[in-house]
């Protein structure tokens, strides 16, 4: 009998002809069938599937629930609904299968159970979807390790190095900060270790494992800042913030989060900041819903945060919440007896960072930076000292490898015999010179020093870094 005879006599021959042999196909082509009950236990396993799962004896599977073999199976959701899952991708080890899932049903149509099919080998022609996939999923396992990395603090409380009689009393305020939960103010000059110390406080804290996220708020556009700390809610916003973004607060939820130079905060947000501190709550952009965030913050100022409240520039209930427990750092002049351990230090993570010999600094150098005031304290030592290692080839610095590095050393015949320059060197030494001035007039303020330049901080910041007065 031909098909087309079969067909005429019997509409329905069709089913009953490609059944079997679909079936058997499938068997061939499968690298694995199962098959579960309406309780989603296993009833039928075929021996590639078996053989995949590490077993020779069905009899160790069957009756047990599908999740304790195959933890992602959606054959219990298939039971469920009575819905098939026609294609679908499942990663087993580091293999990646396209699975289908069907139910199956009794004659009543009541589902008793469903199957479910992997395939991997015979599909020649998805390979290269699959080993996209597979490396797609590999990629998003790499970044999301090293973004774990990035929020994982880079300081100890070890890094704070110094053992002046100012710095051992930081490290004991640190590590009682470190034990309570509170909120922590860091008050110093600018480069004093504000960001190494919260970083240090955090490590040493109950949520060393959680996340550690920082945020300068000198250096976000104002009308930036309530996306940057909130988020956004997906689809509030048209364009590049479409699908919505997390807040600085739900990032850094079960761990820290650290607010650099929060004496620089717009006074609107300083409003929603507080009531965030409050409340233990944020609510995204848009979102018109609140999420429960548990943060611990510490924050930071290089100004002198009573002199903003008395002038009205922050508000006193913000400074209250935040002056907790507060540390002062010491600046650099004032500890100078540190500089030693501080060179030695910087020295070897210039060494390890170029490939470039070790430098010792002498007794004469340290004299020679002794003398001077150090606006820019730890960073600028360390900027210096960068500078000096460059310049100089022998091993041991000396006072004069400083002499025309150091600004107060710059004689006027010698800054005459510099006076030649290619221009935008000779723009980018005067503005070196313009912001060094006014960061020290302005006692390493910030914000003061960008008004005496009259450029707005967010520029001070462009330029700080520019110029590598920042790191
Ligand atoms: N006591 C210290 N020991 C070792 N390194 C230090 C110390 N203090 C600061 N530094 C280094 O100086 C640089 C500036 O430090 P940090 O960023 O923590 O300062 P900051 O007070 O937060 O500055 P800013 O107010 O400008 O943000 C960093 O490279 C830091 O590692």
């Amino acid at each position: 009998m031909d098909l087309t005879e079969l067909f005429t006599q019997n509409p329905d021959g069709l089913k009953h002809l490609a059944t079997p042999a679909l079936l058997q196909r499938l068997d061939d082509i499968c690298e694995g069938t199962i098959a579960v009950d309406a309780r989603a236990r296993i009833v039928w396993i075929n021996k590639k599937y078996l053989h995949m799962l590490g077993y020779s004896d069905p009899q160790a599977l069957l009756g047990h629930d599908i999740e304790e073999f195959i933890p992602h199976s959606l054959l219990r959701q298939v039971v469920n609904t009575g819905e098939p899952i026609l294609l679908d991708l499942m990663a087993f080890g580091s293999e990646t299968f396209v699975v289908s899932r069907l139910p199956l049903t009794d004659r009543a149509g009541k589902i008793i159970g469903a199957v479910g099919f992997c395939l991997y080998e015979k599909l020649h022609h998805l390979k290269p979807l699959l080993s996209k996939f597979s490396r797609l999923q590999q990629e998003l396992a790499e970044t999301r390790r090293q973004l774990g990395e990035n929020r994982r603090p880079r300081y100890t409380l070890a890094s704070y190095v110094g053992n002046s009689p100012a710095s051992l009393e930081v490290k004991r305020q640190a590590r009682r900060a470190a034990q309570l939960d509170t909120t922590v103010l860091l008050l110093g000059e600018t480069g004093t270790g504000k960001e190494l110390l919260a970083q240090a406080i955090h490590a040493s804290s109950d949520r060393a494992s959680q996340s550690f996220i920082a945020v300068n708020a000198a250096a976000i556009p104002e009308s930036l800042l309530e996306a940057e700390f909130f988020g956004v809610a997906p689809g509030a916003y048209t364009g590049a913030d479409k699908r919505g973004r997390e807040g600085k607060f739900k990032l850094a939820h079960g761990g820290t989060l650290f607010l650099d130079e929060v004496g620089d905060m717009p006074l609107q947000i300083q409003a929603k900041l507080l009531r965030v501190l409050q409340e233990q709550e944020i609510e995204p952009l848009g979102a018109n819903k609140v999420i429960k965030v548990d943060v611990r913050i510490i924050a930071a100022t290089s100004i002198a945060l009573q002199e903003s409240v008395a002038r009205g520039r922050f508000r006193s209930d913000l400074y209250y919440r935040l002056n907790v427990l507060s540390i002062t750092l010491p600046p650099l002049r004032d500890r100078s007896s540190d500089l030693e351990a501080l060179c030695d230090s910087a020295l070897e993570q210039i060494n390890e960072r170029t490939g470039m010999p070790r430098r010792e600094i002498t007794q004469s150098a340290l004299q020679r930076l002794a003398a001077y005031d150090w606006p820019g304290n730890v960073r600028e030592l360390r900027n210096v000292l960068e500078k000096a290692v460059l310049h100089s080839d022998s091993k041991r610095l000396v006072a004069e490898d400083f002499a025309t590095i150091l600004p107060q050393a710059t004689t006027q015949l010698q800054a005459l015999a510099h006076a030649v320059l290619p221009l935008s060197q000779a723009v980018a030494e005067a503005e070196r010179k313009a912001i060094v001035a006014a960061l020290r007039a302005a006692g390493g303020k910030k914000t003061a020093a960008a008004q005496l330049l009259g450029i707005s901080r967010a520029t001070l910041y462009e330029k700080l870094a520019q110029l590598k007065l920042q790191d």
